[in-house]
């Protein structure tokens, strides 16, 4: 570790969760939306691709995506959408689909065919909305789009937020609006952003108790601007916070709606790290010695679940990680990911249903398996700062939604002067 800490600027790339639902507000719009400082990865390409394949004319260049919306709904009656390893693809293009008239079929890879659909088909068959699906209600679905009307629907979200986000983000165009009773959600504040968005774009709604009320409305067409991304971002912190060292990320900042700030605001704090929040910007500073957080409950901002594991080595107690149940039917069983990869390293931990424990320790070299999960090679690249030796299976998995994260955390590192076996990744 460096004796002053050494403060390093990051540029962290948009955010793929408000990409995901600009484009999707952007095709319901009427006129022409301009995306501006757009994320280019597996992830929103697909997302793009699909909309383009439903009638949505989306052309793509580095500064600015432009997407030209129709408010009554897909324009084809026919169409194939490949969405690939995106969860907010596979959930929130259903629901579009069922605007149009027509035939879609929604199809995505191995691990997205894996993870639980069936509350959202419940819920779309419960409006009406006829659409065959695989065995386990799992994708490939084919909808078959009828200009669903709405009305009234109870959704459990207890294994994804996105049935949620994915049912409001289509509801305006529905011709009697939407009434979502929301069961147990998980990831809570991503619906709170799906709202916010909702609303940046004219279109106001409630959420009361459980129920989120939708009137039929259209959305406006604007130039809009991606934020960066805060789960992404929380690499960087965690960077700061295990090095000793300083990093500011610009574009973030306290009148940010994503969630996974908070790993910043409210955990790295309680591990001895400063963090200043500003308009615009948010700075961490590690401590010289991280303390453990104890008890976390992160129901709420569970993709940085991984971050936190990742950097618990090196805290002076036990981290005991709750409420993440919904962790292991993402990308991969994170809780079994994250705890093997920490083990392969020599680090103590013990885990449950929804559960996990890192004990301090000295974590060494290993050969990580990251199942094809961007998350599990990003958070294992934090430890690697401070373990020399660690590698990946699948270096490229992190193309999902930060293709150039090895070549950016490298620069970090060196921005850092930290010796330059440390935040690499090779296979
Ligand atoms: O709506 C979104 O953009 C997301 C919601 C969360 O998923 P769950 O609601 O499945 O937890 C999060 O993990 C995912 O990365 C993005
Ligand atoms: C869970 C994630 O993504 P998605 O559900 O959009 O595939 C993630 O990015 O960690």
């Amino acid at each position: 570790m460096s004796s002053a800490p050494r403060e390093v600027v990051a540029r962290v790339p948009g955010s793929k969760s408000i990409m995901a639902r600009a484009l999707l507000i952007a095709a319901l719009a009427e006129g022409t939306t301009r995306l501006v400082a757009p994320l280019a990865a597996a992830d929103t390409v697909a997302f793009a691709t699909g909309l383009d394949s439903l009638g949505f004319p989306v052309t793509r260049e580095p500064e600015v995506w432009t997407v030209t919306g129709d408010p009554a709904g897909p324009p084809t009656t026919e169409a194939t959408v490949w969405c690939n390893d995106s969860g907010t693809a596979a959930r929130f293009v259903p629901a579009l689909a069922a605007l149009g008239r027509g035939r879609y079929v929604i199809d995505g890879s191995a691990q997205m065919r894996a993870r639980p659909m069936a509350p959202l088909l419940t819920a779309l068959r419960g409006l009406g909305v006829r659409i065959d699906a695989a065995p386990g209600d799992s994708l490939p679905w084919v909808v078959h789009g009828a200009h669903v009307a709405g009305g009234t629907i109870e959704v459990d979200a207890s294994l994804s937020s996105q049935y949620l986000s994915a049912l409001c983000l289509s509801a305006p165009a529905m011709r009697n609006g939407l009434k979502v009773q929301a069961r147990n959600p998980v990831s809570a504040p991503y619906v709170h952003l799906t709202l916010a968005m909702m609303r940046q774009f004219g279109v106001e709604s409630s959420w009361e108790d459980s129920t989120i009320t939708i009137p039929p409305g259209t959305y406006r067409a604007q130039e809009y601007r991606i934020e960066p991304d805060a789960s992404t971002a929380s690499y960087f912190f965690a960077a700061a916070a295990v090095t000793g060292n300083t990093v500011t990320v610009p574009g973030l900042g306290r009148r940010s709606r994503q969630g996974d700030l908070r790993f910043a605001t409210e955990i790295l704090p309680t591990m001895g790290c400063r963090v200043d929040v500003d308009d615009d910007s948010v700075t961490v500073t590690g401590p010289a010695q991280l303390r453990s957080p104890g008890t976390v409950a992160m129901r709420d901002i569970s993709d940085t679940m991984m971050t936190l594991a990742a950097i618990a080595p090196f805290a002076d107690a036990p981290t005991r990680i709750t409420d993440v149940a919904n962790c292991r039917v993402k990308e991969s069983d994170r809780i079994d990911a994250i705890t093997t990869a920490l083990t392969a390293c020599g680090v103590s931990t013990r885990s449950g249903p929804d559960w996990l424990e890192i004990d301090p320790g000295t974590p060494t070299g290993a050969l990580v398996q990251t199942r094809s999960d961007h998350r599990i090679a990003m958070s294992m690249s934090v430890t690697g700062l401070r373990t020399p030796g660690i590698e990946f299976d699948e270096p490229s998995c992190v193309d999902k939604t930060f293709p150039q994260f090895h070549e950016e955390f490298a620069a970090l590192a060196r921005g850092w002067d930290l010796p330059l076996d440390s935040g690499r990744s090779r296979v």
